[in-house]
């Protein structure tokens, strides 16, 4: 069984405040974006993980995937399996890659061993896994407050707009970039905000990582700019970094940048 974990972007990331178990609340409108890895499972004799494509730092042991069977295999007896995971989503980009493969697999686990968990069963599972990975079970825009794992529904449909995600040549850690950050509530909710014309967004909606990766990382605000001079509507740097994304009315030329970046175009 092959499945297609895709990607998200976050449109505007309010980072609230700091909570006693180290991590953060904030406010944040996720959005699957049309990049992918490919994962294959299928059951084996012998329980087997490898990857191709962008070399995952951390080891197989650490992948998130491992992870997951870790996590379900503790409730329910699964069956061995063997996994491949081709890797092609940026990874320390703010992408949500990691997390997407775990909540694919866990779907796909589902599937397999006919474990007949419901939606919310393996969001709970995911939420174990990460912050972004709930959201990838439901994988529809959603309005996500706590953790980033807490959801509600949000209008958003961007598919007459023409969305390109571009990676510099560098790579943000989340952890780090939570550390840099300075959470601060007050600000207006995002699911108001989304019903403006896309391009009265950029005076209204913000990513509260930008200001201190951008400092550490200049290259990351200069290729945002780079997407505004190219005609984006609005453009902005994905969750805590380094991916940015525009979204503009046509296609834009780029070309400019494809030697110092990674462009995906209409995403
Ligand atoms: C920046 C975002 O991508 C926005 O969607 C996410 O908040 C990050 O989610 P994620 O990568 O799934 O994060 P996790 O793997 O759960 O956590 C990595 C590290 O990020 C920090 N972290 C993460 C999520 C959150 N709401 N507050 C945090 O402070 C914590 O230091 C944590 O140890
Ligand atoms: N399947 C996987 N794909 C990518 N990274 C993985 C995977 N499993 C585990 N990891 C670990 O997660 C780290 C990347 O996580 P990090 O949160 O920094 O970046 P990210 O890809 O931008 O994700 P996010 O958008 O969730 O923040 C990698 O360095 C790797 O060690």
């Amino acid at each position: 069984m092959i499945v297609f974990p895709n990607a998200k972007i976050n449109i505007g990331l309010n980072v609230i405040a700091k909570r006693a178990d180290g991590y953060h609340n904030l406010e944040t409108i996720f959005y699957p974006v049309k990049i992918y890895d490919a994962l294959e499972a299928i059951t084996a004799p012998v329980m087997h993980f490898a990857s191709s494509g962008i070399n995952i730092p951390g080891g197989d042991e650490k992948n998130l995937c491992i992870k997951a069977y870790e996590l379900v295999s503790r409730d329910h007896p699964l069956p061995r399996v063997n996994i491949h995971l081709h890797k092609h989503i940026p990874i320390g980009a703010g992408l949500g890659g990691g997390s997407a493969d775990a909540a694919f697999f866990l779907k796909q686990l589902n599937t397999l061993s006919d474990l007949n968990l419901s939606d919310d069963d393996l969001e709970n599972y995911a939420r174990q896994l990460g912050a972004d990975c709930a959201f990838f079970i439901r994988n529809k825009p959603v309005y996500a407050t706590q953790k980033g794992d807490v959801f509600k529904e949000a209008e958003l449909d961007l598919t007459k707009y023409y969305l390109v995600v571009a990676m510099p040549d560098v790579h943000v850690s989340t952890a780090d970039a939570y550390s840099g950050v300075v959470a601060q509530d007050g600000t207006a909710d995002l699911r108001d905000s989304i019903k403006l014309p896309v391009a009265e967004w950029k005076h209204e909606i913000k990513n509260d990582f930008e200001r201190s990766v951008f400092k550490k990382f200049p290259v990351i605000e200069d290729l945002k700019n780079e997407l505004y001079k190219a005609g984006a509507l609005y453009a902005s740097m994905s969750g805590s970094g380094a991916a940015v994304f525009g979204i503009f009315e046509v296609q834009p030329n780029l070309s400019h940048l494809e030697k110092s970046c990674r462009i995906f175009y209409k995403v």
